[in-house]
């Protein structure tokens, strides 16, 4: 048995609103030596720890954290759809841990997920279905969210799970770090919007969908003009949290405010909780080490980008 980590920023605006040469080849280096990495280790399996943009997850009912028994991405901005492949009796066995540890995470047998699942799979594994995936749904936008002590204490759960398994396993953290994409907001939507986030968006006609695609896109294309037209990215608060988590200090987050979070670094930054967890379940197989760190602001993706592996010492 032995496991592996990789956590990684997303952006649906990959191959829509690109940056550089230079710096698009940077990251496709970074991913390839990522891929490569991962190819070696060989995964039998993965747990997926990515959140939802109001794609999968609604206001009907919104848990804070979901474990998938089979899920299936819609292919939001042109990321892969179709079927996970998902381990349905693993994956019980998980969600029965994770509750009999303390976490009641919800289980669905029916999950819809996004490009925030979609994309690390497409991009470390080369598919949604190349691999068997236990998908572990966050929730990062949708008020009130969970604290990164519940999002600690999820992926500690699923770590010590992972121990009972004589599998090599990959643990993927996907999301942030600061960003702030224009996302509706319950408080201020008005009453369209509203029904939408309460459900109504689950079946979005292919226009509205589109507009919806459009009005992230034409964002993207503003901030990179003008970085006051968003909430700026925040490139210390995003090397503080790299340093957390390579000093394996990340349990300092416990208590950290969510609003307070928000202010920091953006709305959408509690994405990073995927790798907190991710992290947590790591190190339940005793210290770790990172490696391969990358981090830049690529506001052309609205995001404060970044990539990480980590691995027990004891696999080195
Ligand atoms: O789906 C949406 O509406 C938001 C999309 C989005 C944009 C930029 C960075 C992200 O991480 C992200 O998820
Ligand atoms: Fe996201």
């Amino acid at each position: 048995m032995s496991v592996y980590l990789h956590c990684l920023s997303h952006s649906p605006l990959v191959g829509l609103v690109d940056p550089t040469p230079e710096v698009l080849a940077e990251i496709d280096a970074t991913f390839s030596a990522a891929r490569e990495r991962i190819a070696r280790f060989d995964p039998e399996l993965v747990f997926l720890f990515a959140p939802d943009h109001y794609n999968g997850f609604f206001y009907d009912v919104m848990p804070s954290f979901c474990i998938g028994m089979a899920a299936e991405a819609l292919g939001d901005f042109g990321s892969a759809a179709g079927a996970l492949d998902v381990p349905l009796e693993l994956a019980q066995d998980c969600a029965s841990a994770v509750l009999q540890a303390g976490v009641d995470a919800a289980v669905s047998y029916r999950m819809q997920v996004d490009h925030g699942f979609a994309q690390p799979l497409e991009l470390l594994l080369g598919g949604l279905d190349q691999c068997p995936v236990i998908p572990v749904f966050i929730n990062a936008v949708a008020k009130p969210l969970p604290s990164f002590q519940r999002a600690r204490l999820l992926g500690e759960a699923i770590g010590q799970y992972t121990k009972s398994l004589n599998k090599r396993v990959l643990f993927i953290g996907s999301g942030g770090l600061s960003h702030q994409p224009p996302v509706p907001e319950l408080a201020t939507a008005n009453a369209q919007i509203a029904d939408r986030l309460m459900g109504s968006g689950r079946s979005l006609a292919a226009p509205e969908r589109e507009a919806r695609q459009q009005r992230v896109i034409l964002a993207a294309r503003r901030f990179v003009e003008d970085q006051a037209s968003l909430h700026p990215l925040n490139p210390e608060w995003d090397q503080r949290f790299l340093t957390l988590l390579a000093e394996d200090r990340f349990v300092e987050l416990d208590y950290l405010d969510n609003e307070q979070l928000s202010e920091t670094a953006g709305k959408s930054t509690h994405e990073v909780k995927t790798w907190v967890a991710a992290f947590a379940a790591l190190s339940m197989f005793g210290p770790y080490q990172t490696t391969d760190a990358y981090y830049r602001e690529i506001p052309e993706w609205i995001a404060g980008f970044g990539s990480i592996s980590a691995q027990p010492y004891s696999a080195i």
